[in-house]
């Protein structure tokens, strides 16, 4: 066999949303942090994001993440996430995978029955307590970096929608956020297809005209995600959201066009920026329970910790809870002679 790049990887998901692990095979990425790593790789790697993502080794709901070593003394992994259109600096779903992974096939030592270990995300150092039972991980919860509101009510002139209220805030990654039933958007996973279209559009007109920055770290733009979020429905939740993720750019001409996927998670940063924005506007305090279901009827719990300041912004600290599963483990290899090293996309998937 001829092959001129070997990358091992363990496949998970966190309730549902897909995060491939790579633990091997990675050239050395160069950086100070994990966030220049990461910059490293977008800069002079991406095609390992692209060939793993893409078919015919990916497909559209796919996440990924590389482990690394870190550069922060208090970290014991670190890792960087890749998705169809970016490196986001922190993801819920994607810790969770990445924890599950380094503990359940032994690469950290699982302690039974609770393991606390550090990780440096690009976006900082996450603090991880994970319950395990005999050699499998019961729940992961994680102390994220501080989520805030940018905008609440702003409005939004949408193609084919009209003018749309919408919140922008953050919770590791910058997202839109808006009320589904105000929008008419049934969030039943049946109808996944209208909520990605609708959430594109949104999206590309809050980022053309309500861009964000973030006040700690220039080089995070936003919003670049989108929730449309509904009242719960199943008993002891207290809220759901639908999160799009774009799988390809957005053409304002063709907005019928839209290519996102759905978050089969409830998103772990996605509800960090809901309970942002719940905390902003005085309905979630303190020391509250807030668990948010997602499209498959799985539950992120949230918890605000903290009440903090980020640059002018009020913020909150959150924990987020959740549970992952791994379920392969695969070599990748790219001959020489294939006409696709970064893989491809076809339209009637993308
Ligand atoms: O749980 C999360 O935060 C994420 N899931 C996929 C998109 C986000 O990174």
């Amino acid at each position: 066999m001829r092959t001129s790049r070997i990358l091992q990887a363990v496949e998970a998901h966190a309730e549902g949303e897909p995060g491939r692990v790579i633990t091997g095979g990675m050239p050395l990425l160069k950086g100070a942090s994990v966030f220049e790593k990461m910059q490293d790789m977008a800069a002079n790697h991406d095609e390992i994001r692209l060939m793993m993502l893409r078919e015919p080794r990916g497909n559209p709901g796919l996440c990924g993440n590389v482990l690394v070593p870190p550069c922060h003394p208090e970290a014991d992994a670190g890792f960087i996430i890749f998705e169809q259109t970016e490196y986001p600096p922190m993801s819920g779903s994607n810790t969770i995978c990445v924890v599950t992974v380094l503990l359940e096939t032994g690469i950290l030592p699982m302690i039974e029955p609770v393991t606390d270990l550090t990780l440096e995300a690009p976006a900082g150092l996450i603090r991880v307590r994970a319950e395990c039972r005999d050699g499998k991980i019961t729940q992961v919860s994680f102390r994220n970096v501080p989520a805030f509101a940018v905008h609440l009510d702003a409005k939004v002139e949408v193609t084919g929608l009209g003018t749309v209220a919408v919140d922008v805030a953050w919770g590791g990654m910058f997202f839109v956020l808006a009320n589904a039933d105000r929008l008419g958007v049934d969030l039943s996973a049946d109808n996944g297809k209208d909520i990605t279209r609708v959430s594109e559009a949104i999206r590309h007109a809050t980022a053309e005209q309500l861009p964000v920055i973030h006040p700690e770290n220039p080089a995070i733009t936003g919003p670049t995600i989108t929730n449309l979020w509904g009242a719960p429905i199943a008993e002891g939740t207290h809220g759901r959201g639908a999160i799009t993720l774009s799988t390809g750019p957005f053409d304002p001409d063709r907005p019928q066009d839209a290519s996102g996927i759905l978050d089969r998670s409830p998103c772990g940063t996605g509800t960090c920026a809901k309970m942002a924005v719940l905390h902003a506007r005085g309905l979630l305090a303190p020391g509250q329970d807030y668990v948010n279901a997602g499209p498959l009827g799985t539950t992120f719990t949230g918890c605000i910790v903290e009440e903090t300041k980020v640059g002018p912004y009020p913020a909150i600290v959150p924990t987020l809870s959740g549970q992952g599963w791994i379920y392969g483990l695969s070599s990748y290899t790219l001959d020489p002679s294939d006409p696709f090293p970064a893989g491809y996309t076809v339209g009637d998937m993308w």
